[in-house]
C-alpha cells in the first residue's frame, strides 16, 4: 500500500485562514536543525474515535490521529487539554487510574491494542515520562532490566552487555558511563538520568516512543541533547511527545496535534499548523494566548 500523504484535518468548521503571530518571537526557521520527515513512514498506530473520561470528566473526546514511522508528532494544547490522556492510552496505561474508561479505537499496525498482552504491549510501545525515573540500582543494571523481562532472567552479565551498551549508544550516553556501568544510576545528572530512561525504554525494541514532556525537568543543553537525540531514533520509530515547548515542538516535530478541551482541533505537518494555522484556536495558542 503506498504511504498516506501528509494531509491536515482540521476539525470544526474551517475557520478563516489567519495570520500567526510568530512563536513569541523566538523561534526563526532557521533554528530548525534538520529537515522534516519526507511523510513517506508507514502508519505504526492510530486512534479511531477515542473517548476516555475520568468518571463524568471527559478527558479526550472522539480524537482520530494517525502516528507515524520515522516521525515525531507533538501534542500540543494548553494544560487539561488530554494530552497526557491521549498519550497513556496509546500503551493502556490510562487504565491503571482508578475511574477510567475508554470509548473508540486503537490500533498498532492495524492489530487492536486491546487483543495485545499488556506487558508485551507496553514493551513495543515505551515511555518515557517527565521526571527521570531511573531504578535505584546500577546504570548497567538499570537497562539490563529491561533485557531480563524480557525472558532473560538468568541470562549471565557478559550476554547483556552487548545490548546494554547498543542501547546507551543510541540513547547518546554510552561515552560518558562506558567506564563507569556499576554507578548507582541516582547519582547521574538530570539530563543524564533522563537518557538512561530512554535507554531503558529502547532496550525493549519498542515500534513506538511516547515522551511526555521529557525535558520540562532538565535544563537547556541536557534539552537539546535530547532533542537531538529523538530527532536520531526517530528514523527507527514512532515517536510521540507531549510537550508545553512550543520552540520545542516546532524544532522537532514533523507533525503537531493541537488539542482544545478533550477535542483534537488541528493536525497536520508542523510547519502548516505552527505558520499557516487553520482554525483561531491553533493561531491563539502558538501566538502565545492560551497556555
Ligand atoms: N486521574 C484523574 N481523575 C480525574 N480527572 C483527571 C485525572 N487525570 C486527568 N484528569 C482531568 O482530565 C483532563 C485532561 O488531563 P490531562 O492531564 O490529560 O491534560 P494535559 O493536557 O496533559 O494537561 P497538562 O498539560 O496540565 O499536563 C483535565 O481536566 C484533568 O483535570
Amino acid at each position: 500500500m503506498p504511504p498516506p500523504p501528509i494531509r491536515r484535518i482540521v476539525v470544526d468548521a474551517p475557520h478563516q485562514p489567519v495570520e500567526a503571530p510568530p512563536l513569541n518571537g523566538h523561534v526563526p526557521a532557521a533554528k530548525r536543525a534538520r529537515p522534516r520527515s519526507s511523510g513517506q513512514g508507514p502508519q505504526r498506530m492510530r486512534t479511531e474515535a477515542l473517548t476516555i473520561a475520568y468518571g463524568e470528566k471527559v478527558a479526550v473526546n472522539n480524537v482520530s490521529l494517525p502516528v507515524f514511522q520515522g516521525e515525531v508528532l507533538a501534542l500540543i494544547g494548553p494544560s487539561g487539554c488530554g494530552k497526557t490522556t491521549l498519550l497513556r492510552s496509546l500503551n493502556r496505561l490510562v487504565e491503571l487510574t482508578p475511574g477510567a474508561a475508554r470509548g473508540g479505537k486503537i490500533a498498532l499496525d492495524d492489530a487492536d491494542v486491546d487483543g495485545i498482552e499488556v506487558t508485551t504491549l507496553r514493551r513495543q510501545i515505551s515511555m518515557v515520562f517527565q521526571q527521570p525515573n531511573p531504578f535505584p540500582m546500577s546504570i548497567f543494571d538499570n537497562v539490563a532490566y529491561a533485557l531480563r523481562e524480557q525472558g532473560s532472567r538468568r541470562v549471565k552479565r557478559a550476554a547483556l552487555e552487548a545490548p546494554v551498551r547498543e542501547a546507551l549508544t543510541r540513547a547518546g550516553l554510552w561515552d560518558e558511563v562506558k567506564d563507569d556501568l556499576d554507578r548507582p544510576a541516582l547519582r547521574m545528572s538530570g539530563g543524564q538520568q533522563q537518557r538512561l530512561c530512554i535507554a531503558r525504554a529502547l532496550a525493549a525494541r519498542p515500534e513506538v516512543l511516547l515522551l511526555d514532556e521529557p525535558c520540562s525537568a532538565l535544563d537547556p543543553r541536557s534539552t537539546t541533547i535530547i532533542e537531538e537525540l529523538i530527532l536520531d531514533l526517530r528514523e527507527e520509530l514512532a515517536v510521540v511527545i507531549v510537550t508545553h515547548n512550543l520552540q520545542q515542538a516546532y524544532r522537532i516535530a514533523d507533525r503537531v496535534a493541537f488539542m482544545f478541551l478533550g477535542e483534537l482541533v488541528e493536525y497536520g505537518p508542523a510547519e502548516e499548523v505552527f505558520e499557516r494555522p487553520q482554525h483561531t484556536r491553533t493561531a491563539d495558542y502558538v501566538g502565545g494566548v492560551f497556555g
